[in-house]
């Protein structure tokens, strides 16, 4: 359960009155996700989702979030639409935080995503990229490699009591990230969470994708990399080969990676893991008093750190020339 701000019956139905979304029903807090607090809201006109924007989201941010949003659904991409108030306005604010009303996407996440699921995700990620790349407002990744020390150092001496030796294990791959990081790769907008809890199926089709709030200007592999770490691995860190190949495959199916992004693969995927075990281990040690919310494991991003360090090429990953 993601709920940091609790929001009272009459606060939300004098949220609601600036908008022509007809009358509440019911709303409930939304168990799923760990950024953000969201309530599901039924109304008398539809359904649609209220998002408080918590700690990592930057409310500057937003209007490049939900313009993108609009953006890409312009472009037939399945997406939630920011819903506006009467003043025409989307962005508003609910109990001191930013928030915002958007579309209800059907479909269900897939829990253990198989290689068709990897292949349709590999698919809808090069379109996303594809539908992005005439969006005209840039936003710079403040989650890269830069960051890591930082939110490293924010864990602190408390790491080791997370697992012996992290502080030895992250300190190894900070000075290789920092040392090999890729620049100049092909770039654009990129969605930067696309988890498996973010990406929706009706039956085998994959029908909608959400949780825009850390897209932002980066190397479009670097946004694979994220995927193929989010999709292909078992939280005991097994990395399964034919969910990389199908994956790789769907998005080559509609962008072709360049040589140099097929060479870079190996260190994203080993940045990618290190980004997504930091922000787990810094929300592990600081579960804020009161808050509702599950976070994630840190160690199954470190047992992944295991697999990408004797990575050596992209053809470990599934690709093939
Ligand atoms: N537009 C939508 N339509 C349908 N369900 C949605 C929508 N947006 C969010 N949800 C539901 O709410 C859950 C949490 O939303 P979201 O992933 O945006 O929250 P978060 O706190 O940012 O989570 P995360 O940990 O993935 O970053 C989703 O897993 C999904 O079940
Ligand atoms: N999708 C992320 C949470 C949002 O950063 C994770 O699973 O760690």
């Amino acid at each position: 359960m993601a709920v940091y701000t609790e929001v009272s019956d009459e606060a939300l139905t004098a949220f609601l009155s600036a908008y022509e979304i007809g009358t509440l029903l019911s709303y409930k807090g939304i168990a799923e996700g760990v950024e953000n607090t969201n309530f599901f809201l039924h109304t008398t006109v539809g359904s649609y989702i209220l998002t408080l924007y918590e700690k990592r989201v930057d409310a500057g941010d937003l209007p490049f979030f939900l313009n993108l949003m609009e953006h890409l659904a312009a472009r037939g991409l399945a997406c939630p639409q920011p819903i506006a108030k009467r003043d025409g306005v989307a962005l508003g604010e609910l109990c001191g935080r930013p928030a915002v009303i958007v579309s209800f996407l059907e479909g269900v996440s897939v829990k253990r995503p198989n290689a068709d699921h990897c292949r349709a995700l590999g698919v809808a990620l090069a379109g996303l990229h594809r539908a992005g790349s005439d969006f005209g407002m840039r936003r710079a990744n403040n989650l890269s490699v830069e960051s890591w020390e930082p939110l490293f150092l924010a864990a602190g001496p408390a790491a080791d009591t997370v697992s012996v030796g992290l502080t030895e294990r992250v300190r190894g791959d900070l000075a290789v990230l920092r040392a090999g990081w890729p620049r100049g790769l092909p770039s654009g907008v990129i969605h930067a969470d696309l988890f498996t809890d973010n990406v929706f199926f009706i039956g085998d089709d994959l029908s909608g994708l959400i949780d825009f709030y850390f897209a932002c200007t980066d190397a479009f592999a670097y946004d694979l990399a994220i995927c193929l770490n989010a999709w292909c691995f078992e939280p005991d860190g097994t990395f399964f080969p034919d969910k990389g190949a199908a994956m790789i495959a769907g998005y080559q199916s509609v962008r072709r990676l360049l040589d140099d992004e097929v060479d870079a693969l190996p260190i994203l995927c080993r940045g990618a893991a290190l980004r997504f075990m930091l922000t787990r281990l810094v929300d592990w040690l600081n579960v804020p008093p009161g808050a509702l919310v599950q976070p994630k494991d840190p160690l199954e991003y470190d047992r992944r750190l295991v697999f990408h360090r004797s990575a050596t090429h992209a053809r470990d990953y599934g690709w093939v020339a």
